[in-house]
């Protein structure tokens, strides 16, 4: 099945568990999309009484222009579910995300939700985490400095930039390093050492955060819950 069929197949599947009431958390990425608009059309056909909180600024106006309620998340009291894509998942429920760049406000609005689905295809569903370039969100103040020292630690670090060659700029204003690692082989001990360095605000290895996947595959969508 092509790739975009995927996105909207476990786009659509996700919407399935937004319920009347629900406070939302909306993700971010091109899965995301698809799920977003069909919220926008479930929202209009079945009069939901929705709030939703977005992880981009991309997002909120999708939802938005769909005529959906988006609140900061400092307005709302909880959220009930927070639907995301994600870059890979390995078999401890672990991921990598970032790939859009909105890491830091991904993991701020999971990690105040009460549960956490991810939407991916197959393709993503990985043995060991790393092939995807990990992103880490820093601060542009001294960024020259922090990414040599990740290249002491080895980590390949890359300052990301976009089609003009400028350096991207996350929602929050800050910059995107990109480590091209391989292998992560111990995903906790790299989260501990990146966070122990000044500069990094954040970075997209979300352990133990996700409760359910709904994955695409060519045969339909497969439910994998944590164990
Ligand atoms: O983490 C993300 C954005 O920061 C995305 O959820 C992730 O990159 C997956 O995106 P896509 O659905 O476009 O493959």
């Amino acid at each position: 099945m092509d790739q975009n069929k995927l996105k909207q197949l476990v786009g659509r599947e996700a919407v399935k568990y937004v319920e009347d009431g629900m406070t939302i958390g909306l993700g971010s990425g091109t899965t995301v999309k698809y799920m977003v608009d069909t919220l926008g059309e479930k929202n209009k056909k079945e009069h939901l009484n929705l709030m939703c909180v977005t992880t981009s600024k991309k997002t909120a106006k999708q939802a938005t222009n769909l005529g959906l309620t988006v609140k900061e998340l400092d307005q709302v009291d909880e959220i009930n579910l927070t639907i995301d894509g994600a870059d890979e998942v390995d078999h401890d429920f672990n991921g990598i995300k970032g790939g859009g760049a909105a890491l830091l406000w991904e993991k701020i609005v999971a990690k105040n939700s009460n549960r956490n689905i991810w939407i991916v295809d197959e393709n993503k569903m990985v043995n060991h985490l790393g092939k995807f370039p990990l992103p880490v969100e820093v601060i542009p103040f001294g960024s020259k400095h922090l990414f040599r020292e990740l290249q002491k630690m080895s980590l390949n670090p890359r300052f990301r930039t976009n089609v003009a060659s400028a350096l991207v700029k996350t929602d929050s204003g800050n910059y995107i390093i990109d480590l091209n690692i391989g292998n992560i082989t111990d995903p906790i001990k790299l989260a501990e050492d990146l966070k122990g360095l000044t500069g990094v605000v954040e970075h997209g290895l979300f352990i133990h955060i996700v409760d359910e996947v709904i994955v695409g595959t060519n045969d339909g969508v497969r439910i994998v819950n944590k164990k």
